[in-house]
């Protein structure tokens, strides 16, 4: 398999394998991260020199040590300072916020446009094998914390709420950045570094564009860059297919697949040490590495067989036909298709082909929702997670009968004791960060956005009163801790996020991007706790069962 890149510093070769085996750094994503202060092939020269004096080619600690400060720089060195020029201070979202102290907490968010804003110097373009850093043309904003490069699938929930904030032209760049990936490599590395390169994250891009035309009507740069969008799109089409024949029908669904070995660089000693004993490594680092792909690393909802009781060595997300992938491509391909209708051409076979794969493969009618279907055991799990109600969002679906059974299953397959404070990732405490207890912004999202979409009444309201739930935990967190977190843990009513290889981080792109679509989204009617520590009095979601149970009765 070949490696994460070709760099023989940031990806591959000894120099990577003994500073990281050494753990120089409490983090190992931060080597990754060091700019180097003189061209590879010296640096290369000279560690070799060091191995060869070096008792059986292990060069000692301190010896790493040194070299490394003499041979790399600080990460972060790669950008400069940089403000938004859209930034307003008033934005129009503030207009629909009724809450004065959801109103105020709103501004606040919109101050922290300013902080996570990022431009790439130019010498990054001029000499990229200094670097780690993948050089884009437009100012960005990052995640936050250790995530101080773009993420592709954050971006998504960023961009939403950069557009909820008057600040189109940011947005735009970050869009055209994404393109400008595209025309580069073919698809969109998972984030903004080499190491990231051989893997993406789940496919939003179309739906970037997407949102934009929904505030701007630029129509003239679809038009520009429809190819782009297509280029995306063939790369899942063409690398992360699958044919699963169902009652003698065939039918290509997507997953998450890399075939790249080695460890990742970003977490090599975490990926070695798991695959001591093992063997093959080498093939559960390509599975872990399918596992950062699909965004939810790491989880057992990748576990095989899937299980509560797995550990990290059982994942073999390979094997697995994510409902929210085909969701998000389903909508892909309409968003094409409408975008081939704007500008005066025909693209619909594949979302027709998609609807019924969908249906066939992925829609469970006893459980009343769309699963995860498993190609080795030729099985759908049965187990909750939020990314089973992606469809809905997506409008991946024909028959309208579905949305009354997906909020059945949502009222009786979650974990009730939770239910006042956001959706858990799964019902498995396995320790990962995609799983029990915590709770993840953009799922909390696409879970709520696809029910208030919904005709049903019943719906809506379960909508509005998880947006309710999900905005008085981050809001009360933000209060106690001064910061918004990339995820929450539902233990205790709402903490930071817990578990995983790092520790939970701040800032947070995508978390400040969902609070501002759902106050975007129910601005006139949620409502700030009495005071930020108060015990809850949110609409409870057994409430919401209540209509669910009514509807179903007629
Ligand atoms: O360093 C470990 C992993 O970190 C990233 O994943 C997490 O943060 C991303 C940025 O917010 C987010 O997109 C992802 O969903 C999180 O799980 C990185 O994307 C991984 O590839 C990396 O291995």
């Amino acid at each position: 398999l070949p490696p994460p890149c070709d760099s023989k510093i940031y990806c591959t070769g000894d120099l990577l394998k003994q500073v990281q085996l050494a753990r120089l750094f409490p983090d190992a994503k931060h080597f990754v991260d060091m700019p180097l202060r003189k061209p590879a092939d010296v640096v290369l020269a000279e560690f070799q020199q060091l191995m060869a004096k070096a008792q059986k080619g292990m060069v000692s600690r301190t010896e790493l040590q040194q070299f490394v400060t003499l041979s790399f720089d600080d990460p972060g060195k790669e950008f400069e300072q940089w403000e938004p020029q859209d930034w307003n201070s008033r934005p129009r979202i503030l207009n629909k916020i009724s809450d004065q102290k959801l109103r105020a907490w709103a501004s606040e968010l919109n101050t922290k446009w300013k902080s996570l804003g990022r431009k790439i110097k130019v010498a990054v373009e001029a000499q990229p094998e200094l670097y780690s850093l993948i050089y884009v043309p437009k100012p960005m904003m990052v995640p936050g914390g250790r995530f101080i490069e773009y993420y592709y699938w954050d971006s998504y929930w960023v961009i939403e709420g950069l557009l909820l904030c008057d600040m189109p032209a940011t947005a735009k760049g970050m869009i055209q950045n994404f393109l400008y990936l595209v025309d580069r490599y073919g698809h969109i590395p998972n984030g903004g570094r080499v190491y990231y390169l051989r893997r993406s994250q789940p496919p939003f891009l179309a739906l970037m564009m997407d949102a934009y035309l929904a505030r701007t009507n630029d129509t003239a740069f679809l038009r520009e860059n429809i190819h782009l969008l297509e280029v995306e799109y063939e790369f899942w089409q063409h690398n992360r297919s699958v044919n699963i024949a169902v009652g003698g029908t065939d039918h290509t669904l997507n997953r998450y697949n890399v075939q790249v070995g080695e460890p990742r660089p970003e977490s090599y000693s975490q990926d070695w040490e798991l695959a001591a004993g093992l063997s093959d490594g080498e093939e559960l680092w390509a599975e872990l590495k399918s596992a950062a792909e699909s965004g939810w690393d790491f989880s057992s909802r990748w576990f095989q067989p899937p299980t509560h009781a797995g550990t990290l060595r059982d994942t073999k997300a390979s094997a697995v036909v994510p409902v929210d992938l085909n969701a998000v491509l389903c909508k892909t391909e309409r968003l094409l298709a409408e975008f081939h209708r704007r500008l005066g051409k025909a693209f619909q076979a594949a979302l027709e082909r998609r609807l019924q794969a969908v249906q066939a493969v992925l829609w469970d009618e006893a459980a009343g929702i769309w699963l995860d279907f498993n190609l080795l055991t030729k099985q759908r799990n049965p187990a909750f997670y939020p990314s089973n109600l992606v469809p809905l969002w997506a409008e991946c679906f024909v028959d309208q009968a579905v949305v009354g059974k997906v909020l059945h299953y949502l009222q009786v397959s979650q974990a009730p004791e939770h239910e006042d404070t956001g959706l858990p990732t799964s019902l498995a405490r396995t320790g990962q960060q995609w799983d029990m207890p915590n709770a993840w912004p953009p799922l909390q999202h696409m879970v709520i956005a696809g029910l208030a979409k919904s005709s049903s009444w019943s719906a809506r309201e379960t909508a509005f009163a998880l947006a309710q739930n999900w905005t008085r935990t981050t809001f009360s967190l933000y209060h106690t801790y001064q910061a918004m977190f990339e995820k929450y843990s539902l233990d205790g009513e709402g903490r930071p996020g817990t578990g995983g290889e790092y520790q939970v981080q701040e800032g947070f792109g995508w978390t400040n991007g969902v609070a501002l679509q759902l106050l975007d989204l129910f601005g006139d009617r949620l409502a700030a706790p009495v005071s930020a520590s108060a015990p809850r009095a949110a609409p409870r979601l057994a409430a919401a069962a209540l209509l669910v149970l009514a509807a179903a009765r007629g």
